[in-house]
């Protein structure tokens, strides 16, 4: 068995989140957001014999993209066991190491008491020392209360969902007229007490993101739904992006997870074919993790031609 031990434990500044992104957007001149959504089902085979197969996979995955990523965003769903948990701090820290800030994509939220409890994510010390976290907007502003109230921590609240049901309840209209994604930005807009609320606009509806953008001009936006979801990355520019006043970048977030992480597969590095010690290892993986680094390029550049 092999380990991959991670000593780089530098953390994120203490600026505000959005002027820390709105430097890392600059720096490499990237809004991309790489998830880490590490499907224990889909790591490579020759990476499963090591320690802690989800970090193993997640470190060359930063190695690979970092110089194209604005942020990485691990979704929680991928790591919520006990080895889990240990990859995720490990893929944290590193990723603080190379200087990428780290949203977490956890959509937490409840009463006041658990909400402290999820919120200590954002702490260094006893938490997990994350940047930025997705929240739930459903139980109200008191749940959100200890997310908001880290003010230089992000805090991205759910709005118009990219999955086909988000319009179950976000797109139903109000007695006032407006559908409930236009209320939870406008409330958004009054909880932005610190400056440090963004929203989540999926890319799979250019339509809302396009209104919501005139109605919450200041709010950063977090677009998911581009790559495996099929989304419309141009209007996931033009319409994420929100200009950050003192910053030459306009700012925000367009996320690919498996369109990028995955990428080798299509690259024909399935790792499925090859032993964990075979002689065509050293080959394989380099192929696979290149094809993560060439997706994130792509994505970047293609972004960028609408910036
Ligand atoms: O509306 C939303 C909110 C969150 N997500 C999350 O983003 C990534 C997308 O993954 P892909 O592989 O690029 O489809 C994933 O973690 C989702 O849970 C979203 O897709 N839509």
């Amino acid at each position: 068995m092999t380990t991959d031990s991670n000593a780089d434990t530098t953390t994120a500044g203490s600026a505000a989140f959005f002027d820390r992104l709105a430097d890392r957007i600059a720096a490499v001149d990237s809004v991309v957001s790489v998830g880490l959504d590490p499907d224990p089902n889909r790591i490579p085979a020759f990476l499963t014999d090591t320690d802690l197969p989800r970090w193993a996979f997640n470190r060359r995955i930063i190695d690979a993209t970092h110089e194209h990523a604005a942020c990485y965003k691990p979704n929680a769903a991928f790591y919520e066991d006990p080895d889990g948990w240990r990859a995720l701090r490990e893929t944290i820290a590193y990723a603080h190491g190379k200087d990428v800030p780290v949203l977490l994509d956890a959509k937490r939220a409840d009463i006041g008491n658990t909400a402290r409890r999820y919120a200590s994510a954002l702490d260094d010390t006893d938490g997990l020392g994350v940047d930025a976290i997705t929240v739930n907007p459903y139980m109200g502003r008191d749940s959100l209360q200890p997310f908001l109230d880290h003010a230089d921590a992000g805090v991205f609240v759910l709005c118009r969902t990219s999955n086909p049901g988000g319009s179950d309840l976000q797109d139903l209209e109000l007695a006032s007229g407006e559908p409930v994604y236009e209320r939870i930005a406008a409330l958004a807009d009054l909880w932005n007490d610190h400056g440090n609320v963004g929203l989540v606009v999926g890319a799979t509806v250019p339509a809302e993101l396009e209104t919501l953008r005139e109605s919450v001009p200041d709010l950063p936006f977090l677009v998911p739904g581009v790559g495996a979801q099929g989304g419309d990355a141009e209007a996931a520019v033009e319409h994420g992006l929100a200009a950050r006043p003192g910053h030459d970048v306009d700012v925000g977030l367009v996320n690919s997870s498996r369109g990028i992480i995955f990428a080798g597969e299509d690259a024909g590095g399935t790792g499925g074919g090859i032993g964990a010690g075979g002689a065509d290892r050293p080959d394989e993986e380099a192929a696979y993790f290149r094809a993560a680094g060439e997706s994130a390029k792509r994505l970047k550049r293609r972004l960028n031609r609408h910036r």
